[in-house]
């Protein structure tokens, strides 16, 4: 039987645990600090709009990570900072009972928003599925975590990367549908990433104040940059019309204990975590680097935010007056600096 072990014991990977112990799906759920120790100890206080239980759940602090064997699959959804880490920490380990093989034999899903993950998982696995979850899960207080979606917890689209789609996809799909889920295959999840960046790129928004009107310009310059970044790298976007399930009926219930305005980004901030801000306004930048697209918004907001999570405590609204400042500045050095001349034939 297929066993899940799903590494990070957050928003997106506690209620995956929660979610297969009520539907009778074998897992691990493997965590770290306060918030695994408290799992293991009380169990996890589990919020969906029908409403509150404690959830004993099969845990283990990742100081004493359980023993893998083959059948097993991996479950990332540490954030996207962390990624590299946990990769690293299971690529090499053996496999019980086949002690030639090593877990980066295994399947790896890897819930990651951004696009870092996947390529950084490819180093060690050579079977990467790649998984754009879309749901809106809170985690804020230890042992505590909330999920607003309804019916349903959230939509999962799964597949093969870069490309592809196979009975390994299929079966994750077919687990995820039985445990509440609504979720299908694709063989372009490129596609479906590149999509949700261009919405999560707004994410870091939240950690502002001002006024909603000037706050919705500065969003549109984000995504826009995003968009023509992305476009530059040769990506393209998936549209909710190539969907194979209908997503008609679910939404975020009401009084589901979330909030407009506190995604993941703004979770962390608030946790006093790292944030993955790198690696969603980060990625632009880093395209637009090496595209030579100039992207004054997201390295704005990238370096206010990346300032920001070095202080302590997160306990007011960043200025927004501030970002739009850094933002104009930008803007004003790239139209001082001549285009990036085109590189000169050789031989
Ligand atoms: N929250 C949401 O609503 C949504 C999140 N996503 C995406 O899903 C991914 C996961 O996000 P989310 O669940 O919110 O993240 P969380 O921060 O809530 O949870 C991640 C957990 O993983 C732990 N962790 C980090 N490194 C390791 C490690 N090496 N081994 C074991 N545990 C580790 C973290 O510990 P610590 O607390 O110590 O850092 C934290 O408890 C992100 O890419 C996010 O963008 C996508 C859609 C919605
Ligand atoms: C789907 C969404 C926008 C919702 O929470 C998310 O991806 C996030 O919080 O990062």
């Amino acid at each position: 039987m297929t066993r899940y072990i799903i590494i990070g014991a957050g928003a997106v990977g506690a209620s995956l645990a929660a979610q297969f112990e009520l539907s009778g799906i074998d897992y691990a759920l493997v965590g770290r600090g306060a918030q695994i120790r408290h799992i293991i100890n009380h169990g996890l206080v589990y919020q969906r709009p029908a409403g509150i239980r404690q959830i004993r759940l099969k845990a283990f602090d990742t100081a004493e990570p359980p023993s893998l064997r083959q059948g097993d699959i991996l479950l990332l959804t540490v954030k996207s900072q962390d990624a590299a880490e946990a990769l690293a920490f299971w690529a090499w380990r053996t496999i019980e009972h086949s002690e030639a093989l090593t877990v980066s034999s295994m399947p790896i899903v890897t819930f990651q928003n951004g696009l870092a993950t996947e390529t950084a998982a490819l180093r060690f696995f050579p079977n990467v599925y790649g998984a754009s979850i879309l749901t809106p899960a809170r985690f804020t207080e230890t042992g505590h975590v909330v999920v607003g979606g309804d019916p349903q917890v959230a939509i999962v689209t799964v597949g093969r990367y870069p490309r592809g789609t196979d009975e390994t996809a299929a079966k994750v799909v077919a687990d995820l549908g039985r445990s509440d889920y609504i979720a299908e295959t694709t063989s372009d999840i490129k596609r479906w990433k590149a999509a949700k960046l261009l919405h999560n790129v707004r994410n870091v928004l939240e950690l502002f104040d001002g006024a909603e009107d000037e706050r919705a310009v500065f969003s549109a310059a984000l995504v826009e940059e995003a968009e023509t970044v992305l476009k530059a790298a040769g990506h393209t976007f998936a549209s909710p019309s190539e969907r194979t399930i209908s997503i008609a009926h679910w939404k975020i219930a009401e009084n589901s204990g979330i909030r407009p305005g506190q995604q993941s980004t703004w979770q962390s901030f608030t946790r006093g975590v790292s944030s993955e801000v790198d690696y969603l306004n980060g990625e632009i930048v880093l395209l637009g680097r090496l595209h030579g697209i100039v992207t004054p918004h997201n390295r704005a907001a990238q370096e206010i935010a990346g300032s920001a999570a070095r202080q302590d405590g997160f306990t007011a609204p960043l200025p927004f007056a501030s970002l739009r400042q850094l933002a104009k500045n930008y803007l004003s050095f790239s139209t001082l600096i001549p285009s990036r001349p085109k590189a000169h034939q050789t031989g």
